[in-house]
């Protein structure tokens, strides 16, 4: 993905928002790139954008060779909350992308049965989202963005609801899951700590207008482990981009 001198200015009635500003960035297929910023700099626009939910006011984004012009069947999302169909069994809401794209089914069965085994739900497959704790709802909501094969996945806070210990664990998953599944992940978080763990580079935006103030490559060797959380290296990228925002709106 190639995101080009990308703005986005929001009107109304109010004063014009101007929440993102001149943003360049080049995301590599397989690479894992992680977005951090205090809240309102712009990171949900951005990953709208890049979704093809919303349009730039300037500059472009390219999706391979194509031009990026609406929602793709090749980029999943993930938001922080997974919208599971309550009156759907967790196989069920798995394959509601295949059903909306009215796929084959029978094809895509083993593959989304693949899937819930490898974050641990299969006990789970025929239970409804209530039966479920946050943390596998969210695991739910990852798989099914991951069911239809799709090239890229764009995660919005995606573990922002759930408690510290749930989430560490799903940071460990979510990186055996991106290792198994070789693909390229933009992945947006308030949680520093969150974003060194799991990316292969880390970008640093400022509060609005949204911009980029840093891209870090994170050399730390995979696969990552908690442990790793607590070594120097580690504390070095935290502190380094802790800097960009002093104590303001970054969660840790
Ligand atoms: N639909 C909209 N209409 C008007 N302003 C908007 C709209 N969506 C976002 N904004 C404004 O754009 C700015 C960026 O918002 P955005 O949600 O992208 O920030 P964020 O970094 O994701 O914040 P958070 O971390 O709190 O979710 C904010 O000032 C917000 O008020």
């Amino acid at each position: 993905m190639r995101i080009r001198e990308v703005g986005k200015l929001f009107g109304g009635r109010g004063p014009v928002v101007t929440a993102l500003q001149d943003i360049n960035l080049d995301i590599a297929l397989g690479e894992f790139v992680a977005v951090v910023g205090p809240s309102g700099c712009g990171k949900s626009t951005l990953l709208r954008i890049l979704a093809g939910l919303i349009p730039t006011n300037s500059g472009t984004v390219w999706f391979g060779d194509r031009k990026l012009e609406g929602p793709r069947h090749d980029i999943g999302v993930v938001f922080q909350s997974p919208v599971l169909f309550p009156w759907r069994t967790v196989l069920d809401n798995v394959l509601i992308p295949i059903d909306v794209q009215k796929l084959d089914r029978k094809k895509y069965l083993s593959r989304a049965r693949d899937l819930i085994n490898l974050v641990g739900l299969s006990e789970f497959e025929q239970r409804y989202p209530a039966e479920l704790s946050g943390g596998m709802q969210q695991r739910v909501g990852i798989v099914r963005a991951l069911v239809h094969d799709p090239a890229m996945l764009l995660m919005d806070e995606p573990f922002g609801a759930l408690d510290a210990m749930t989430r560490e664990h799903m940071n460990v998953e979510l990186q055996r899951l991106w290792m198994a599944q070789s693909k390229t992940i933009l992945f947006i978080t308030h949680s520093i700590s969150e974003a060194v763990f799991l990316a292969d580079r880390v970008v640093v935006m400022t509060p609005r207008p949204g911009r980029i103030a840093e891209v870090l490559d994170i050399d730390l060797p995979r696969e990552r482990t908690l442990d790793m959380m607590t070594t120097p290296p580690f504390g070095e990228y935290v502190r380094r981009i802790r800097a960009h925002f002093g104590t303001a709106g970054v969660m840790d």
